[in-house]
């Protein structure tokens, strides 16, 4: 399922969270957000599965509206929030199976299959969630978005706090969705190696709108020549570093083809 957000505007008070921020995601696509804090990612994300309404302009998954079509999008969307609270009484397991019921799933081993895909341990998830560390609270999210298959994953910072290991096993489920189903995921990081490895498009948000979206490649050929933002690089790579410096700068220094490129084909 494609995405697309148009000209959206979205304020909290005196603050601008979106300031027209339009963005193509194509459909099957592994689509990385960048951006500084306070950038927008979250609040486009919970606009994108109906959580919010915009101010103005559409947000539209699938090609329905989200804003009138909100329950049956989102019955195909998993999202995991930044922040993911869980009832203390339930293991790990019981969460997954309430989940489960919830959505009307099959009782078809799926939440086992779920608990071994985002590699909690059998013992881990029997366990209360009262005690999970931040890492496992993770996990068992992303299991919990899992559980129905869905046509598109939204994943607000998945990898925030997780241990090396976790990490990992955060990158080879993308990389076994991205492999063996159409599914397209989205997912917000500050980490630029990651989106380079896992993402085939990405996008850089600044001050509520789209400062650079395109292919990775496209992304990385927009960069500045190697000699100015990429001094400091001892490689002198262009890349996704280079040209997430330059489209977050205020004043892009010199060469400012980054600055508001869109290289969206
Ligand atoms: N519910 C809210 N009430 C008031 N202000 C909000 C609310 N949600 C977001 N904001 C503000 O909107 C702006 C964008 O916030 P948002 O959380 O979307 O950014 P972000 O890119 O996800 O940031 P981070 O990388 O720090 O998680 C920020 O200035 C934030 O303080």
């Amino acid at each position: 399922m494609r995405i697309d957000a148009s000209d959206v505007r979205k304020t909290y008070g005196d603050v601008t969270a979106l300031d027209g921020l339009s963005l193509s995601i194509p459909s099957g696509s592994t689509f990385g957000i960048l951006g500084t804090n306070g950038a927008g990612k979250s609040t486009l994300f919970r606009l994108l599965v109906g959580h919010d309404r915009p101010d103005a302009g559409t947000v539209a998954v699938g090609g329905s509206d989200v804003t009138e079509d909100g329950r049956r999008i989102r019955e195909r969307v998993g999202y995991l929030p930044e922040h993911v609270g869980f009832p203390d009484g339930l293991s790990g397991r019981e969460v997954l199976a309430v989940h489960s019921a919830i959505r009307g799933l099959p009782r078809d081993g799926r939440t086992a299959r779920a608990v071994e895909r985002v590699g909690l341990t059998p013992d881990e998830a029997d366990r209360r969630v009262s005690g999970y560390s931040n890492g496992m609270q993770r996990r068992l999210g992303l299991a919990t978005v899992l559980l129905p298959d869905p046509d598109v994953l939204i994943l607000d910072e998945p990898t925030a706090g997780l241990d090396p290991r976790g990490v990992d096993e955060f990158h080879a489920i993308v990389e076994e969705i991205t492999a063996e189903t159409d599914a397209t995921v989205v997912f917000c990081s500050h980490v630029l190696p990651e989106v380079e490895r896992l993402c085939d498009r990405a996008a850089v948000l600044h001050d509520g709108r789209v400062r650079a979206s395109g292919s990775i490649e496209e992304l990385a050929a927009a960069a500045p020549e190697p000699g100015d933002e990429t001094r400091g690089d001892r490689r002198g790579r262009r890349g996704l570093r280079a040209v997430f410096r330059a489209a977050v700068a205020d004043e892009p220094a010199g060469d400012s083809r980054v600055d508001g490129v869109e290289v969206t084909s």
